[in-house]
């Protein structure tokens, strides 16, 4: 409920009438549909039958731009919303390119809460947020309550700030305006996507590239970045998907909610997973002169957890289906 006064052009359409699983009819924007975790979440929404569910891409929609933005919500008047759009990268992905990180995220966050806040439709709106806003020194498993408890990974802040000044932001649209923001964070995330792996993806596609190149060339070894204790977390995007919904049609609160899997690998664990799956039969190598990152970020999910969500995907199967659908892609690029 607003705190005090009353804004200015704020209508926040939260009516409470119906929740979002009976309002399959209405419009719904998911902002990074063809992103890895959009697309997942597309497929979710299309399977449980919703029938009016808006995309842009980046070419179509540049969410960076504060003018195309409110031109496209004042258009459209979306009833929900669902960003999954944002700069997101590997690791070094952001080290190597903060500045574009910061702003990129900032300016696609305030658009698009601004936006919906003043096209006067939106009924709810969930924001993605990350693991990586946790403090360095985090209890593990890490409870939500770790946020702000102390600063992000060195290195990783350039993507973190920005993330739990969206999660702050979501809260001071709900305290002042009324909105029903929420924010989810899950941990590492895998499942298919376009364009297809880079040096500078995530780990997994990362080494899926990796080891198939090196097996197509005959390569003796392959290196794997870091000391490979480092422990992760991994999650398909079809679970985290169902996470996006459930969250969606059951959770109205203002503190984030963690979404992991629960299941954590070493790095050594999962490049030996790879290598099987994709079949490699040389060495596999440690590049000590590549960062670990945090040695171990493993999220309580349990708030999750309670509003019966489980995740389904085991990790060795999700890397097979992406393995498989990696190869039947038509990219000469990943192909070798
Ligand atoms: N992947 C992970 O492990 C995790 C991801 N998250 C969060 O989940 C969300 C989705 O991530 P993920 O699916 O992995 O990321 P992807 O990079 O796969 O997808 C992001 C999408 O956002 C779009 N996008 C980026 N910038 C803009 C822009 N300026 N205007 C319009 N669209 C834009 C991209 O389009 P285009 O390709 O055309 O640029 C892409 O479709 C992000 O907010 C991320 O921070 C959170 C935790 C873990
Ligand atoms: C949840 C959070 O996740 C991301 O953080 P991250 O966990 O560091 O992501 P990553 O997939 O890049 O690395 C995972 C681990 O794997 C090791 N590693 C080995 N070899 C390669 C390799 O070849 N590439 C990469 N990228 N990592 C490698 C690497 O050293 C690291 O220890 C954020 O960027 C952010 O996107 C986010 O939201």
């Amino acid at each position: 409920m607003p705190s005090h006064g009353a804004p200015q052009h704020a209508a926040i359409a939260n009516d409470g009438s119906s929740s979002f699983l009976a309002d399959k009819s209405a419009k719904v924007f998911l902002a990074g549909h063809k992103g890895m975790l959009g697309s997942a979440v597309h497929r979710r929404l299309t399977a449980l039958g919703f029938t009016n569910v808006v995309g842009r891409t980046r070419a179509e929609l540049d969410l960076t731009c504060e003018a195309a933005v409110r031109k496209f919500f004042d258009a459209e008047r979306p009833r929900y919303v669902i960003l999954a759009a944002g700069k997101v990268g590997g690791l070094h992905a952001s080290s190597a390119a903060p500045v574009d990180f910061m702003t990129e995220n900032l300016r696609i966050t305030t658009n698009v809460l601004a936006a919906a806040r003043l096209c006067g439709t939106v009924r709810k709106l969930l924001f993605l947020a990350t693991s990586a806003v946790y403090p360095v020194d985090a209890p593990q498993p890490i409870p939500e309550s770790a946020l702000l408890a102390g600063p992000p990974a060195p290195g990783n802040e350039w993507y973190a700030i920005p993330k739990i000044v969206g999660i702050k932001m979501c809260q001071a649209y709900r305290a002042e305006l009324g909105m029903d923001a929420i924010v989810a964070a899950p941990n590492n995330l895998y499942g298919p996507r376009e364009p297809f792996p880079s040096e500078s993806s995530h780990v997994i596609p990362a080494l899926i590239r990796r080891f198939h190149r090196a097996k197509a060339a005959g390569a003796p070894e392959v290196a794997v970045w870091g000391s490979g204790l480092q422990l992760r977390e991994f999650t398909h995007a079809d679970d985290a998907a169902d996470a996006i919904v459930l969250l969606m049609d059951r959770y109205s609160g203002a503190e984030h909610v963690n979404v992991g899997s629960g299941r954590e690998v070493t790095v050594r664990e999962l490049a030996e997973m790879v290598r099987e799956v994709v079949g490699y039969e040389g060495r596999v190598v440690w590049d000590t002169s590549w960062p670990d990152g945090v040695m171990r970020r493993l999220l309580d999910s349990s708030k999750m957890r309670a509003m019966g969500w489980e995740p389904k995907v085991e990790l060795r199967d999700g890397l097979k289906k992406l393995y498989e659908y990696l190869r039947g892609s038509v990219v000469t690029s990943f192909k070798a």
